[in-house]
């Protein structure tokens, strides 16, 4: 997928109260329409463990089958010695009666091995190609972490459930219920006709009517548990500011309602399987009495009737896994269309065995890159040029929403491109192997996370290797040291969830230490100085400049004007265009939006400084 495709967002809509993006109760996510060969997409991925599922299936069938034929001989059994006949004619009966209830449970045991052994395997597959996926989509605007993994858990098993609960148990009923119709054959041919018709709407006509009654509530199931994923996601999350803004009992009524919601069609679902199911029994007990007149009538004998009867009971009894397996299937629609709308890429294939790039400086070129987050909407990035060799360093500067961040994603390959193309030596970021990338690009990137782990840890992301004087020097360069050193516990000082026992500068200098760390040749910059008072920030950005190697490139994003006269030149985008390019000196002496920027944030920060004791 191109960020070009257009994305609808999943389960958000705007305007809950107090603006809180809360979708009302009572109007949960559209079901996802069901989509014809989701199925086939899913079963495709099967295709390496055919064997294994086939024998899955036979062996489903054998245990079946060694149930019915268990009840008919012991009934056989019974009703034979009760004529109190020489040992010897029953001989046969009793063992065969041992063998099946030993093989039934045997057969059971390989066949829920054989089933899961292929299926985890298929799920193992299926869960690799929905990450690769929700992973190659970061660009889109459907980034939900509840629903991501709504997809991940649920949705996949869905996928297990199609052959587990769906496919094998199914066949395996067929093809039993064909040999159970055989085998009346045998004793009354009448009476078989009676027993297919029984078993025709047993494992036909009752689970296209289950089917029927349970679709539609069984669509918006899927949906509305990814929503409620989500809202669990949000109300953790997002506890705090729901709470400033009072918004608290709103987004819990919201959830609430969806929860509601869900446990009315589940009780509906439930009732209507309770229905279907006593339906089932009926059939089952109505198949049998018919089977008995129209034995008695074709003048069956006595036992043989019993065996008739109590067969034809177990033989519908298999049929009706039919209802189950069509209610299963029911249920699984949904997520099945949402897992396969995400099987799109490729699987995931063993690394190319290309050299790993050079240590030295490298070429970024971006040719007329365009980006489109939503199809129809106006581009972040419109036919953007620029052209970083190694060792130079630009500065992209512009107003908010200008397209500054989108410029350092389509670097890094979080974006991919509408039109144009972002090179590094001549060769696409795109088609760099994944694990080589970031060796050559990388740095602080928007929003950069901070772990729940100590100083040390946080920064050895960046370069695992480091030794204590590059841990100093990258600290140092971003303004931390000091920081670290006045901590008891110095560079083991645990920093909190998400940096939480820190400022905000500090988790924004510990960021950028630890991208000064890590080091790589194309040095991105995403406004490094965020949260730092004015003169802390001019200190910060020269000082992480100058602990630059001579050779990297550097590309550097920034809303702050100060600092940027040493670099090579600076580029100012607005809506998503090259506004204006040039040095620091030529653009303060142009009209435009640098010199007007400033003008203004110099006197901004001369107040600033006045005021500041
Ligand atoms: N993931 C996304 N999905 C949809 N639209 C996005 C996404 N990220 C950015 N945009 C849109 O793209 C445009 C450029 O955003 P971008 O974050 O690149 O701007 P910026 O110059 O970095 O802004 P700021 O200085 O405020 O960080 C904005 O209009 C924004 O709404």
């Amino acid at each position: 997928m191109t960020a070009g495709d257009g994305v609808t967002p999943v389960g958000r809509e705007p305007g809950g109260p107090t603006g809180v993006p809360v979708r009302p109760s009572g109007s949960p996510e559209p079901p996802a329409p069901a989509r014809p060969g989701a199925e086939r997409a899913v079963l495709r991925l099967a295709r390496p463990y055919l064997g294994r599922l086939l024998g899955a299936g036979l062996l489903a069938a054998a245990t079946e089958f060694a149930g019915l034929a268990l009840m008919a001989t012991a009934t056989w059994l019974l009703m034979s010695a009760a004529g109190r006949p020489p040992l010897d004619r029953l001989t046969v009966a009793i063992v065969a009666v041992r063998a099946l209830a030993v093989g039934r449970g045997v057969f059971r045991y390989t066949e829920r091995l054989a089933g899961h052994d292929a299926v985890l395997r298929m799920v193992t597959d299926v869960r690799a190609r929905v990450y690769a996926t929700l992973a190659a989509r970061r660009e889109s605007a459907d980034r939900r972490t509840g629903d991501a993994l709504s997809r991940l858990v649920s949705d996949v098993e869905a996928a297990q459930d199609l052959l587990l609960r769906v496919l094998v148990p199914g066949s395996a009923a067929a093809l039993v219920s064909v040999l159970a119709v055989g085998g009346a054959a045998l004793i009354s041919p009448p009476a078989a006709g009676v027993l297919a018709l029984g078993l025709l709407v047993a494992g036909v006509a009752l689970p296209a009517l289950a089917t029927r009654l349970t679709r539609r509530a069984a669509d918006e199931v899927a949906p509305l548990r990814g929503a409620l994923a989500v809202d669990a996601v949000d109300l953790t999350h997002g506890a705090a500011d729901l709470a400033a803004f009072g918004a608290t009992d709103a987004a819990l009524a919201a959830a609430r309602g969806r929860a509601g919601r869900l446990a009315r069609l589940e009780r509906r679902l439930a009732a209507t399987g309770f229905a279907v199911d006593a339906a089932g029994v009926l059939v089952g007990g109505l198949t049998a009495a018919a089977v008995v007149v129209v034995a008695l009538r074709a003048g069956v004998g006595g036992v043989l009737v019993g065996v008739l009867a109590v067969g034809t009971l177990a033989a519908v009894e298999v049929a009706l896994a039919l209802v189950a397996a069509a209610r299963q299937r029911t249920q699984l629609r949904a997520g099945l269309a949402r897992v396969a709308d995400l099987l799109t890429e490729p699987a995931a294939t063993p690394p190319a065995a290309t050299a790993p790039p050079a240590s030295g400086g490298h070429h970024v070129r971006f040719e007329g890159v365009t980006v489109r987050y939503r199809a129809g909407a106006a581009p972040a990035l419109a036919g953007f040029d620029l052209d970083l060799p190694a060792g130079r360093r630009v500065a992209v500067v512009g107003p908010s929403g200008a397209g500054k961040s989108t410029l350092a994603a389509t670097l890094t390959g979080a974006v991919r491109p509408a039109a144009g193309r972002v090179t590094v030596d001549g060769a696409p970021v795109a088609d760099l192997p994944a694990e080589h990338l970031p060796r050559l690009v990388g740095g602080l990137l928007a929003e950069a996370y901070v772990f729940h782990a100590t100083v040390r840890e946080n920064l050895l992301l960046g370069r695992p290797d480091a030794g204590e004087a590059e841990l100093t020097g990258a600290t140092r360069a971003a303004g931390l040291l000091d920081w670290v050193r006045d901590q008891p516990d110095g560079w083991d000082t645990v920093v909190g969830e998400q940096g939480g026992q820190l400022s905000g500068g500090q988790r924004q200098r510990l960021a950028l230490a630890r991208a000064l760390l890590a080091a790589p040749p194309v040095l991105v910059l995403d406004e490094p100085t965020e949260g730092l008072d004015p003169t802390a920030a001019d200190a910060v950005l020269a000082s992480a400049l100058a602990a630059t190697p001579a050779g990297h490139s550097v590309l550097l994003i920034s809303h702050r004007l100060s600092g940027l006269a040493g670099l090579d030149e600076i580029v100012v985008l607005e809506d998503g265009r090259v506004a204006q390019r040039g040095r620091h000196d030529e653009l303060v002496a142009r009209p435009g939006w640098y010199r007007e920027q400033w003008l203004r944030q110099e006197a901004a920060e001369r107040g600033y400084l006045a005021l500041s004791p």
